[in-house]
């Protein structure tokens, strides 16, 4: 393993004499970007100098995830305000120490989990709904009806990019319709809004005044057309939407407007950056050449491979998505992704319920007492799997077990199930695109294993290059809001940051290609044995008595609608 120079990526390992010099100091600073950062899992704000970017002050708090039933996850918009709105203060209060004020804040940006959709009331503002997170398969039903009607589940491929999935806010904005009186009223009355969490925050942060998404986030609802960049009429009759529910889809990097909230303490800034959380990632690992790649390690991992001003178009079950548009009149680069269900979530399964980790973060200490995995295999397809394979029938096994094995041994199968899920992304991203990917960007918190870093190189024979900016999302969407025509703190300039920004260290592959081939063949071997388990979906709330009633006041066209088995298994049928 080979490591590279450990440069300080925080200010507060940069040794100034004095906050005024802090202030002034090497660069002469054009203004503070603050990034409100909504995670699916935490909500954070942080503070970055210009044209440098460097974290000076930052705040996180975890946000609550709500689990009515099996498959179902929800959140509070009203938290996600009030977290945002914590977040914000605290962060403000550590810039003095820095030398710097709230009013050298001069623009936000906001990055935030991608698919998860809200519905409010125009007039009170307030949500109709809980918000209904990208990883809900409450719409398995809607999907297995929508595919029966249109006979394929790619069939909105060549338009969106994506597959029928419940994955995508189409569906989801559909089962608010169709399930929740309120929303019906709100949407027959014209006052009902729908949109991402972007979306969500900018209305609040504006009052109202502002109901905008930008092309990563609309290019993940299943209804934007990629050629156009708008809704798209078709799809909006599909899926029963009107347009007027709809946010106005702007560019990633433009001045949008300013805060207004009297409860938010960004009253009066700017906003002009908005961005998906996972495209925001893939910009502040500076992949902005067709072919580079990166990959976010946390509870699940997302890999996106940066294809240029072109999409591409997959045969393997993965996404075509906007990358990035910076500013109104520049290009729109696409990437194809590929996400595993199950990655550092496999730790804490190993930790929480089977009780053989104290602390998934000692994953790493507990691998490398056994030199292998001893011939262990754990394919974690705790609610199936993701692409390529796109199977929800498949379960999680561990399998290779002898009398020899430890917990060790599962522990490190379960960092090798996170390699072997990404190679199988990778492989796929290599036949759609014709790139030669040469090495692959990391970051996420699991990225603080180096076992499992290195482990990655020599499951993919590529070096991993892992970003030593603890956050890259944000950093990415601090760029994104910085380089906005009208506040020009900076300009984007990929090829000078990548040098000047992001430092990496580096894993290079150990292994031969013999080695790599046998134990792939061998994962591969796994994963066939974890297809199929589960016979029969289990119930979901369309079907249960307690809704029956409810349901069966609802138009005959909701029981049109279709599951998620029927997607998987037409997918499973199309070959993929
Ligand atoms: N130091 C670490 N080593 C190994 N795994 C870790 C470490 N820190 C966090 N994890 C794993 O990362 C996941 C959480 O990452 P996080 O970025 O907080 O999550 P999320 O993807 O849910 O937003 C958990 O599944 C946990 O097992
Ligand atoms: O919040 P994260 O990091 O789990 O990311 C979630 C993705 O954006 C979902 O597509």
């Amino acid at each position: 393993m080979t490591e590279g120079k450990n440069l300080p990526h925080s200010s507060a390992d940069v040794p100034f004499r004095s906050k005024e010099l802090r202030k002034q100091s090497l660069i002469q600073h054009t203004g503070l970007v603050g990034v409100i950062d909504e995670g699916t899992k935490t909500i954070g704000f942080s503070i970055y100098t210009t044209p440098d970017f460097r974290e000076i002050a930052a705040h996180r708090v975890e946000l609550s995830v709500i689990t009515p039933q099996d498959g179902w996850y929800e959140q509070d918009p009203l938290e996600m305000m009030a977290s945002i709105n914590k977040c914000a203060e605290e962060a403000i209060k550590q810039l003095p120490e820095e030398g710097f004020s709230a009013s050298d804040i001069a623009t936000i940006g906001i990055t935030n989990q991608r698919e998860t959709t809200i519905v409010w009331d125009a007039i009170t503002g307030k949500p109709l709904y809980n918000a209904l997170l990208w990883k809900d398969i409450r719409t398995s039903t809607t999907v297995e009806q929508i595919v029966a009607k249109v006979q394929d589940p790619n069939h909105f491929r060549s338009s969106t990019g994506l597959p029928i999935s419940t994955y995508f806010s189409a569906l989801k904005i559909r089962w608010l319709r169709d399930n929740v009186p309120e929303v019906r009223q709100a949407i027959r009355e014209k006052r009902c809004k729908a949109g991402t969490v972007d979306s969500w925050i900018i209305w609040n942060l504006t009052n109202g005044a502002l109901h905008i998404t930008d092309v990563t986030n609309a290019s993940r609802t299943l209804l934007m057309n990629l050629e156009t960049q708008n809704w798209d009429p078709v799809l909006l009759k599909t899926f029963g939407i009107k347009e007027h529910m709809l946010p106005t889809i702007h560019s990633c990097s433009e001045v949008f407007g300013k805060v207004t909230s009297e409860r938010s303490p960004l009253r009066g800034m700017t906003l002009s950056g908005i961005m998906g959380n996972q495209q925001a990632s893939l910009l502040g690992q500076m992949c902005v050449k067709p072919g580079q790649t990166k990959n976010t390690y946390r509870s699940g991992c997302f890999l996106l491979c940066n294809t240029g001003d072109k999409p591409v178009f997959s045969r393997h079950g993965l996404l075509t998505t906007v990358a990035y548009k910076l500013g109104p009149q520049a290009p729109t680069i696409y990437a194809i992704e590929g996400a595993v269900s199950v990655a550092g979530h496999a730790l804490s399964w190993l930790q929480t319920k089977m009780r053989i980790l104290p602390d998934s973060r000692d994953a790493e200490k507990y691998a490398e007492m056994v030199p292998t995995s001893g011939d262990v295999y754990f394919v974690p397809a705790f609610t199936g799997l993701y692409a390529p394979y796109w199977r929800q029938n498949a379960r999680g096994i561990i399998i290779g077990l002898t009398q020899f094995t430890k917990k060790n041994h599962i522990v490190r199968a379960a960092l090798e199930s996170i390699c072997f899920q990404t190679r199988d992304i990778l492989e796929c991203m290599h036949q759609e695109c014709g790139y030669e990917i040469n090495k692959l960007h990391a970051d996420g918190k699991l990225t603080t294993n180096n076992l499992l870093m290195q482990l990655q190189a020599d499951t993919i024979g590529l070096p991993v290059f892992r970003s030593q900016l603890m956050d890259s999302t944000a950093f990415g969407a601090a760029m994104c809001a910085a380089q906005a025509e009208g506040v020009n703190l900076c300009q984007f300039e990929p090829e000078k940051r990548y040098y000047e920004n992001v430092h990496y260290d580096t894993f290079l592959a150990t292994t031969t290609d013999v080695e790599r081939k046998e134990r792939y063949g061998k994962w591969k071997r796994a994963v066939e044995r974890s297809l199929g388990w589960v016979i029969k979906q289990k119930k979901t709330l369309e079907h249960t008595e307690e809704n029956y009633r409810m349901l069966s006041s609802l138009p005959a066209s909701i029981f049109l609608i279709s599951s998620f088995a029927m997607l998987v298994h037409s997918l499973a049928a199309c070959g993929h």
